[in-house]
């Protein structure tokens, strides 16, 4: 059968990076999109700023909902101090195999844990299958009709802590309203919003963070 966009992502991943260099393999992923095929990574210029929240935040547990080909997740997880890893979640099999080989050639597979399933499924298993109290970092990049859903779960299952900081792309485009309603207008969080364009295009999108106040 004819290969994924996110396969021909891999060769092109093997073919340009460098083993073990993860700042090539995010480049050659961003060419590729630019030059070959569109692709819903968060981008270079969302990356970026994903970056300056994750230094400044400097996490010790982080979680991120929507690995697709692994882009974000080799963004965040080359940022993180040492002994530090990361939680992934991938619903699509298929994506989550071109991840998994995007992670270890970027060198980072120490510091992942991706694992397969529906977020609704997996957030309220973390605390008995990985020993997580609370999250200090939660990148939200997965279908948008789950942001909501998926934040209230966290708080059901004491998943945040004072503290804790929340960060959700496409909250304008393909845009998550209600989710942007909630951390807007709930006295629990502190919400600002981060004014950028959808991945390698000039249309309007961006990324909300949001601060759990306990
Ligand atoms: O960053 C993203 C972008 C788009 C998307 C697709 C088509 C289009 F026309 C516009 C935007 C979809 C996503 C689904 N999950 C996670 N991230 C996504
Ligand atoms: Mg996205």
């Amino acid at each position: 059968t004819r290969s994924t966009r996110p396969q021909r992502m891999l060769k092109a991943v093997q073919k340009n990076g460098t083993k073990g260099n993860p700042e090539s393999v995010i480049s050659a992923i961003d060419y590729f999109c630019k030059h070959s095929e569109w692709a819903m990574n968060v981008g270079d210029e969302k990356g970026s700023i994903l970056d300056s929240v994750v230094t400044e935040v400097n996490p010790s547990t982080v979680l991120e909902l929507g690995t697709y080909c692994g882009y974000s997740t080799v963004r965040i997880a080359r940022l993180l101090s040492p002994g530090t890893k990361l939680i992934t979640l991938e619903f699509n099999p298929v994506n989550a195999a071109v991840a998994r080989q995007i992670i270890a050639y970027a060198g980072l597979q120490d510091k992942v844990i991706l694992v397969e399933g529906s977020s609704g499924d997996l957030i309220p298993q973390m605390k008995e299958r990985f020993g997580i109290m609370t999250f200090d970092f939660i990148f939200l990049d997965h279908w948008k009709d789950r942001y909501l859903p998926d934040i209230k779960l966290f708080e059901e299952c004491g998943l945040l802590r004072k503290g804790s900081v929340l960060l959700a792309d496409n909250v304008i485009c393909p845009g998550t309203p209600e989710y942007l309603e909630y951390v807007r207008n709930s006295p629990r969080y502190e919400s600002k919003y981060y004014p950028a364009h959808l991945e390698y295009t000039k249309v309007e999108d961006g990324l909300e963070k949001s601060v759990f106040l306990g």
